[in-house]
């Protein structure tokens, strides 16, 4: 047999037999081979099973940030755990529970605890629940983070509106869109039908934005806005890395949330950020103080209070802009 013959009948053997077969794809493409439209299904109807509602706004809170969810009235929480083949949140500050009720009035679905890359989970496992999310009826999804903050004149505890995002993970070839894209997912988008390259350009809703502008001002709280760019992690960052993303006009960094508004644009969902400030980058080599995970936490907590009233009447406005 020439070598030639020989690779392909190796190649069609891969093809054919793999689990990737279905979709074409090759068995070294990092991928979103797990979480297929079947499996999401699956996960959908297994939630619809317990909670017939339709939630409208999605939540995802960052770390230390779970507590919105006790603001949350007829409550159904569903442990992680319980739902087959979702992954669980292993980081301190995050539980591991979707949390479906009423909050200000509108019917949501929150994620107490997300998934981050950094855990072992691929950026399409990291951010699947979006697509379960949109699945079920939400038309919204609102992301909030703790972050470190880069620009300069950013204080621990500022609440920043994220603009828009640098996908550092997507710009090193891992974003969560790579492989097959099934045309099932998500919602006709008008010019572009469930697109293979989704336009990301104005991915944070401007309308939402100005919305959120307005609440911040009627509660007389200061709210930045600014871009908001997620690296790998778990290390938080060297002097030298916060010095290259202030040249690049980054204002906050973080671990997560650009996979995930990556798959709420490919869904067509409407999208507002928050970033936490919860410490400042440094960018001096003789400063002894350093970025730690239980100061981030206790951040969050502290503030928790004025994230959570932003997202109330955030959440009200959605409702009335229904109507
Ligand atoms: O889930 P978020 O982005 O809020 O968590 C941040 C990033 C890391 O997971 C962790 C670092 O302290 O907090
Ligand atoms: N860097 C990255 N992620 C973070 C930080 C930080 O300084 N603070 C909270 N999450």
């Amino acid at each position: 047999m020439s070598n030639n013959t020989q690779s392909k009948k190796e190649s069609s053997l891969i093809a054919e037999n793999g689990p990737w077969a279905a979709v074409g794809e090759h068995p070294n493409a990092i991928t979103n081979r797990f979480y297929t439209y079947e499996r999401v299904q699956e996960i959908v109807a297994f939630i619809q099973n317990i909670v017939p509602a339709k939630p409208e706004v999605a939540i995802i809170c960052g770390s230390g940030l779970g507590g919105l969810a006790e603001l949350v009235v007829d409550k159904v929480v569903i442990p992680y755990a319980d739902i087959p083949n979702f992954p669980r949140s292993t980081v301190a500050g995050h539980r591991s529970n979707l949390v479906f009720g009423i909050l200000n009035g509108i019917s949501i679905v929150c994620m107490q605890g997300r998934f981050h890359p950094y855990e072992g989970y691929t950026t399409a496992a990291c951010a699947f629940p979006v697509r379960v999310m949109q699945m079920l009826g939400a038309h919204t999804l609102i992301v909030t983070c703790a972050a470190g903050g880069v620009n300069k004149s950013y204080r621990v505890g500022d609440i920043m509106l994220i603009k828009d995002h640098i996908n550092f993970p997507s710009m090193a070839g891992n974003n969560p869109l790579i492989g097959h894209n099934d045309e099932r997912f998500g919602k006709k988008i008008s010019f572009c039908l469930r697109p293979r390259f989704p336009p990301v350009g104005h991915a944070y809703d401007r309308q939402y934005a100005s919305q959120m502008k307005q609440i911040a001002a009627k509660h007389n709280i200061e709210l930045r806005e600014g871009v908001y760019c997620a690296l790998g992690g778990p290390c938080y960052e060297t002097i030298a890395e916060i010095n290259l993303l202030r040249v690049l006009g980054i204002d906050a960094v973080g671990m997560s949330i650009v996979h995930e508004v990556t798959l709420g644009a490919h869904c067509g969902l409407r999208m507002l950020g928050l970033a936490l400030i919860t410490n400042k980058c440094l960018s001096e080599y003789d400063s002894t103080i350093e970025a730690v995970h239980e100061d981030v936490i206790r951040i969050s907590e502290l503030k928790a209070n004025e994230l959570q009233q932003l997202i109330l009447d955030f959440v009200g406005g959605v409702k009335t802009n229904k109507t």
